[in-house]
């Protein structure tokens, strides 16, 4: 069984200034420490806590931001996880590294792509972000045909093409996300998440484990440090 650490709010606006604390706490450390930081942040509603995040004080010029995972589409479509990060941390002068390069033919490929992409820099993350779907998804690690590759990657795998099955309704395009093994190698990992239904979902994923029919209960089922979950209603 993991060790997580729940983190409860009374909203989400206090969850948000709690973790934008803690992240810059991370960044801070990990500055101060190694001189420079590599971050992988999610999209979906994680992202209305980025301006928070971006308007401390932070050594925001040795910071490079990445994507958890994003959605194969151009950088500039509003579905682009890369697009988010960019409009929050750009201006604040972090790196904003992208892991696709737009929509693509072949997802797959567009994987491979976003893996050599990521070999490319000083691993591992300081800190892996986590969201969660509804359906239990976390990164874009989706059920689906493709879920088997994204939970067992070799450890030196940072990146696979997928396409959830089924697709998910408000983004229904193919993905690339960080493997489990990449997740796993986070110095820290740290997941938010809103709303009660979710947390039942987060609850029992963690308990059944292995056996999780989830793609977050199987992604953290072999989690092998502590976790903080930050939840509010
Ligand atoms: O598609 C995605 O979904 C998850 C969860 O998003 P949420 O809006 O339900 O919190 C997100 O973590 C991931 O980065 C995103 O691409």
């Amino acid at each position: 069984m993991i060790e997580a650490e729940w983190w409860e709010y009374d909203s989400v606006d206090e969850l948000a200034d709690a973790v934008a604390g803690d992240v810059g706490f991370i960044i801070e450390s990990a500055v101060d420490a190694r001189n420079a930081s590599l971050i992988a942040v999610p999209g979906g509603d994680a992202a209305a806590i980025f301006p928070k995040l971006a308007k401390q004080k932070l050594p925001w010029k040795r910071v490079t931001i990445i994507p958890t995972d994003d959605r194969l589409v151009p950088v500039d479509n509003d579905q682009s996880n890369a697009k988010g990060i960019a409009k929050a941390f750009l201006p604040a002068g972090a790196r904003v590294m992208p892991i696709v390069s737009g929509a693509a033919e072949d997802y797959r490929l567009a994987g491979n792509a976003a893996d050599a992409r990521l070999q490319d820099l000083p691993w591992p993350p300081d800190l892996v972000w986590l969201g969660m779907g509804e359906d239990g998804h976390t990164a874009s690690i989706f059920s689906g045909p493709d879920l088997q590759a994204a939970l067992d990657a070799p450890k030196a795998r940072r990146a696979v093409g997928v396409m959830p099955d089924p697709m998910p309704e408000d983004a229904a395009v193919a993905r690339v996300t960080l493997t489990r093994a990449a997740i796993l190698s986070a110095r820290t990992i740290l997941i938010t998440l809103t709303g009660q239904d979710k947390r039942e979902l987060l609850e029992g994923a963690i308990a059944d484990g292995h056996s999780s029919k989830l793609p977050i209960g199987r992604v953290l089922a072999e989690v092998d440090q502590p976790i903080d979950i930050h939840w509010a209603p």
